[in-house]
């Protein structure tokens, strides 16, 4: 648990991140992601609980330094640093490094081998951080939203570059706010909301918690539609202006006909269940 004065920002949240796989902490601003993130490499002090790595209790300045790699959302580079001043610097910390050279390729950094990390893109200074973090060969990853300021090409290399590490036995636990990436490349995902984890399981089965694997938007539902809705006994609730209807994609399909017929002006989009779904149902569960 962590607190701030009264306010309780985490609660209750155990990860287990495991060796060999991707394991992916989504969930909106403000939910508790780097502060469960940070108390589980000892940046931050928990209130109460413990955190551990490879068995080991976490410490400020412990032992599970030596093990873990980090890459945190603000970058603490200098920025008239050079990349291949950054790579090497790090290495000379460790005793077996990993080659800086072939990380940089990697990573596509080898063309900005020479250049001052102020001169980079946002998406190539995460690079940095990211190769940084990876120097001293951790057994654990931690990687507060590595893809955030990285066009799509690059984040779809990037998560390449990290599942490789992965396969060959580091755990890495990622937050990320883009849950199609979440989706594709997580090997487990924490969805957390309100300090809390609220689900926990592979991404198959973090959408079939919805309780159906198709859905159908409906952007400002006619009262008439909104009755047929209600009267169909699917689950459904509402995200703004848009319904939102949960289900199977014949019973769906049926409701979509019914909806025309009813009014045929607002626009209704089907198709398989999506992350960002089960955000809504989640939210409208707890109320
Ligand atoms: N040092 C602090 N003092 C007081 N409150 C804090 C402090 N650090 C974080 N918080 C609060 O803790 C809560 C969780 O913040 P946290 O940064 O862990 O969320 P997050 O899920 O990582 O958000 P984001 O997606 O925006 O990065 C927020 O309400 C935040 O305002």
């Amino acid at each position: 648990m962590k607190t701030y004065g009264s306010a309780t920002v985490v609660n209750g949240v155990s990860l287990d991140v495991l060796d060999g796989r991707t394991t992916m902490l989504v969930g909106p601003n403000g939910s508790g992601k780097t502060t469960s993130m940070e108390i589980l490499v000892g940046l931050r002090r928990p209130t109460s609980g413990k955190a551990r790595i490879l068995g080991e209790e976490v410490v400020p300045s412990g032992k599970h330094r030596i093990v873990t790699g980090v890459q945190l959302q603000q970058s603490g580079l200098p920025g008239r640093i050079k990349v291949k001043e950054v790579l090497g610097s790090v290495a000379s910390l460790f005793e077996e490094p990993d080659d800086i050279w072939e990380l940089a390729g990697s990573l596509g950094l080898q063309a900005h081998w020479n250049k001052a990390v102020d001169k980079l893109s946002g998406g190539l200074k995460r690079r940095v951080d990211i190769a940084a973090a990876c120097v001293g060969r951790p057994r654990f990853l931690l990687l507060d939203e590595p893809t955030s300021g990285v066009d799509p090409e690059g984040r779809a290399e990037l998560w390449e570059f990290l599942r490789t590490r992965a396969r060959a036995g580091c755990g890495i636990l990622a937050s990320t706010h883009d849950l199609e990436e979440a989706e594709a490349f997580a090997d487990q995902l924490y969805v957390m909301g309100k300090g809390r984890i609220l689900l926990h399981g592979t991404p198959h089965e973090v959408l079939s918690s919805a309780g159906g694997d198709w859905r159908l938007r409906i952007n400002d539902a006619s009262p008439a539609q909104i009755r047929v809705i209600e009267e169909s006994g699917f689950e459904h609730g509402r995200i703004g202006i848009t319904s939102l209807v949960i289900g199977t994609s014949d019973g769906l399909e049926r409701l979509r006909q019914e909806l025309v017929q009813v009014d045929s002006g607002p626009e209704i989009r089907s198709g398989r269940i999506r992350l960002e779904d089960v955000f809504a149902v989640t939210s409208w569960r707890e109320i």
